[in-house]
């Protein structure tokens, strides 16, 4: 089995994770490397790990490297979208159709399609939603944590609706959510709580294709306290040097470092509500005269390079023990390693018999949970979302209601000073985590889940099985080379049924979708795979017309249409034209009076267009037809980019056209039928080995040349 684990945004690697580093590196890149590395240990097992390719000097150039192996089974696969530069995941929205693009044609040139795509998070459902609709692949769903809640939270905190839809494009996070929950054939949630509430305001939510499978942790690291001081010989020299650096790390903070500690460790993200538990040990005397506080909040350098989000909450944090003066009694480290630092930190703090607090209000599971209990390190923490569930399982907490900062602070104070409470919760806790949260039972429980899907998807051809069978494919121009004579129209038309099963048949057209799929159907035309149309500037796909949305992502850039018509609104030789459909996103199409001496027109528009609407591709089609298009568009470009995307080798391809919008299709370096009813200007074009020059009119000519170059008898 090929499993394919999409998870876009954050700072994949597999070691040394830098956790917390920001907002987007945390819980969920830990917890897709450590389902990765722990599928990768199986035998009948293949697993990718598709994330963002990085080439950013402010970052390690681990994360630039486009394959990275995990075990002898997987690899940690990086693709770029939106360029180069490490961006916050709400940035990359616009940019993953360019993922998409380059996923499948790296499933394309690989030449193997996974047999079940997984993603984590909204923006990876994205990116499975739309291959979903070119693969025939099952879905597997993970969210983490999900657009509604985020946006109840917020609105509690009184974000504008602008900042809503504009900083954190939630709307777009929902509806892919929703769109997802839709189509998914397995959702894994992990927990009990997440598939009853955190989902249920989602419409699509489905219960009979959702298992709570909860993730597991490394074991080996979070090993308990207890095992230093009974020298376990497995404890390296690391380990000890770990520890070590830790606390001289902390004495930098603290002026006693005899008192037990209060340790909350999280990303520093305001959801966390790192300032609350801050506010409480503040104003509380006795918490103060009894443990320091040491709060982990990732990695930082300088804060106020950091993001919007990050810095407020590490201002806030210096700010708020500047307020209650915990100088001496506060200690927020810089810089930690976290996979050989965490777990000391745990065991530091268990060791000196301190507690794990979370004030966050809400958790969709809470890895930091499980990690204090498997060392042995009681926790207090929220008494809503997945940590009921953790607190159910291994009865290693307290759970509080955060709001209530009054009991929050009793309950530290009293878990502080209960040693008999504080051995029971840390015995259960080392126990409990060992048997239910492991990768190895997660893994076993997540196959048996894939292999038992049924899915009951479409029993059409998919677009890739249909695309990876043919050995040929035709990209026809319409009007006077598909039409207009019947009789010749027809023939080819048989030609091409007879040849289905290794000749695709693709349309590229002046016309527009709607148009193109009509007059095809009049002539009776088999429904072409691909439709190249609007000059090049859309592409569709089959029966349903399917959009390639990845075609639009790439030519969009520079494309100013508001400008190109400002610009050529002092052209008295210019009529925009009318008709329904003719006027498209990525086209701006004119009719040019007759009797206009077109070469010098063009020189004009040119010279009008080059003072600051971007660049373009202008074609004049019969002199008469002006059609302006973003400059990567066209139906050339249009045909090298599905052969790129599709895997589609160029000598494989044969075009065939009449006129000057169909030149594009010939100054390729593509086998090329020209038919003999050209327009005259194309006469000019040399002969080659790849162009041929039909005898024949229309229809007749494309099967001249098809012959020709040996694809039909
Ligand atoms: O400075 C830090 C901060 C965090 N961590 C680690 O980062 C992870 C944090 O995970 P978690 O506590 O689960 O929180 P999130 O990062 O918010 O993770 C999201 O994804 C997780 C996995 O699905 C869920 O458990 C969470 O509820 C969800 O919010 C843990 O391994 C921590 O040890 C560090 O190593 N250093
Ligand atoms: O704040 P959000 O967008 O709900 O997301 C929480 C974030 O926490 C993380 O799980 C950190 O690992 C991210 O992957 C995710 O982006």
């Amino acid at each position: 089995m090929y499993i394919a684990i999409i998870n876009i945004h954050g700072l994949v690697r597999s070691e040394h994770i830098e956790m917390g580093r920001d907002a987007d590196t945390g819980g969920q890149t830990r917890y897709a490397v450590d389902l990765v590395k722990e599928l990768a240990k199986h035998l009948d097992v293949e697993v990718d790990l598709f994330t963002r390719l990085i080439k950013d000097a402010r970052h390690d150039a681990d994360y630039a490297k486009s394959i990275e192996p995990i075990g002898e089974r997987g690899r940690i696969v990086r693709l770029s979208c939106g360029g180069n530069a490490y961006v916050r995941k709400e940035l990359l929205w616009p940019h993953l159709d360019e993922y998409v693009d380059n996923l499948i044609s790296f499933f394309r040139t690989q030449k193997k399609i996974p047999d079940i795509l997984h993603a984590h998070y909204a923006d990876a459902a994205y990116v499975a939603n739309e291959l979903a609709a070119y693969f025939d692949i099952p879905l597997v769903f993970t969210g983490h944590s999900l657009g509604r809640n985020k946006l109840e939270y917020l609105k509690e905190q009184n974000t504008s609706e602008e900042k809503l839809n504009q900083y954190y494009h939630i709307q777009t996070r929902i509806q892919n959510e929703e769109k997802i929950l839709e189509k998914a054939d397995l959702v894994i949630t992990s927990t009990e709580y997440e598939k009853e509430s955190l989902y249920a305001p989602y419409e699509k939510r489905n219960l009979s294709v959702m298992q709570v499978i909860p993730p597991g942790l490394d074991l080996a690291s979070f090993f308990p306290y207890y095992h230093y001081e009974i020298q376990d010989p497995s404890i390296t020299e690391e380990m000890k040097h770990a520890q070590y650096s830790m606390i001289k790390e902390l004495e930098r903070f603290l002026t006693t470092m005899d008192k037990p500690f209060i340790l909350a460790l999280c990303r520093p993200d305001g959801r966390k509500n790192i300032d609350q538990l801050i506010e409480i040990y503040g104003k509380s005397q006795r918490l103060q005269a009894l443990a320091n506080l040491v709060i982990v909040a990732g990695i930082r350098d300088d804060i106020s390079t950091m993001e919007e989000g990050e810095k407020q909450v590490l201002t806030d944090m210096l700010l708020l023990m500047d307020r209650y003066d915990l100088y001496g009694k506060m200690a927020i480290p810089k810089h930690h390693n976290p996979d050989s630092d965490v777990p000391e930190i745990y065991r530091l703090a268990a060791m000196k018999r301190g507690l794990f607090v979370s004030t966050a209000a809400l958790e969709n599971f809470g890895l930091t949970f499980i990690e204090a209990s498997a060392v042995g390190l009681p926790f207090v923490g929220t008494n809503k979302g997945g940590v009921q569930d953790i607190q159910k399982n291994c009865e290693s907490g307290i759970l509080v209601d955060i709001g209530d900062h009054k009991h929050v602070e009793q309950t530290i104070h009293d878990l502080l000073t209960d040693a008999n409470l504080w051995d029971t919760l840390s015995h259960n806790g080392v126990e409990r985590t060992r048997t239910v949260y492991n990768w190895e039972a997660h893994a076993e429980r997540y196959l048996h889940a894939l292999k038992s899907i049924k899915t009951d998807k479409t029993p059409l051809p998919t677009l890739e099985k249909r695309l990876g069978s043919i050995k040929h494919l035709v990209v026809c121009d319409i009007d006077n080379t598909l039409t207009t004579d019947q009789a010749s129209a027809q023939r080819l038309i048989a030609a091409l049924k007879e040849h289905h099963q290794h000749l695709g048949f693709a349309v590229a057209t002046g016309r527009n979708i709607d148009s193109a799929l009509s007059i095809l159907k009049q002539y009776g035309y088999p429904n072409p795979d691909i439709l190249i149309t609007s000059v090049g500037s859309e592409i569709h796909y089959g029966r349903q017309a399917m959009p390639d949305k990845g075609w639009a992502d790439y030519i969009k850039r520079a494309w100013k249409p508001k400008a190109i018509m400002d610009a050529l609104q002092e052209f008295k030789e210019l009529e925009l034209q009318t008709e329904e459909g003719a006027q498209r996103t990525y086209k701006v199409s004119y009719t040019v009076k007759a009797g206009t001496d077109t070469a010098l027109l063009v020189k004009n528009i040119k010279e009008a267009l080059h003072k600051g609407s971007g660049k373009q591709h202008i074609i004049l089609s019969h002199d008469t037809y002006l059609d302006i298009l973003p400059y990567r568009a066209g139906k050339g470009n249009a045909i090298l980019y599905l052969a790129w995307k599709w895997g589609i080798a160029e000598q494989d391809i044969v075009t065939a056209g009449d006129s000057e919008n169909d030149r594009d299709m010939f100054t390729k370096g593509l086998s090329s039928i020209i038919v003999a009813n050209h327009e005259k200007s194309l006469a000019k074009l040399r002969r080659t080995k790849h162009r041929f020059f039909a005898s024949k009119a229309e229809a007749a000519g494309v099967l001249e040349g098809l012959s020709h170059f040996g694809i039909i008898e």
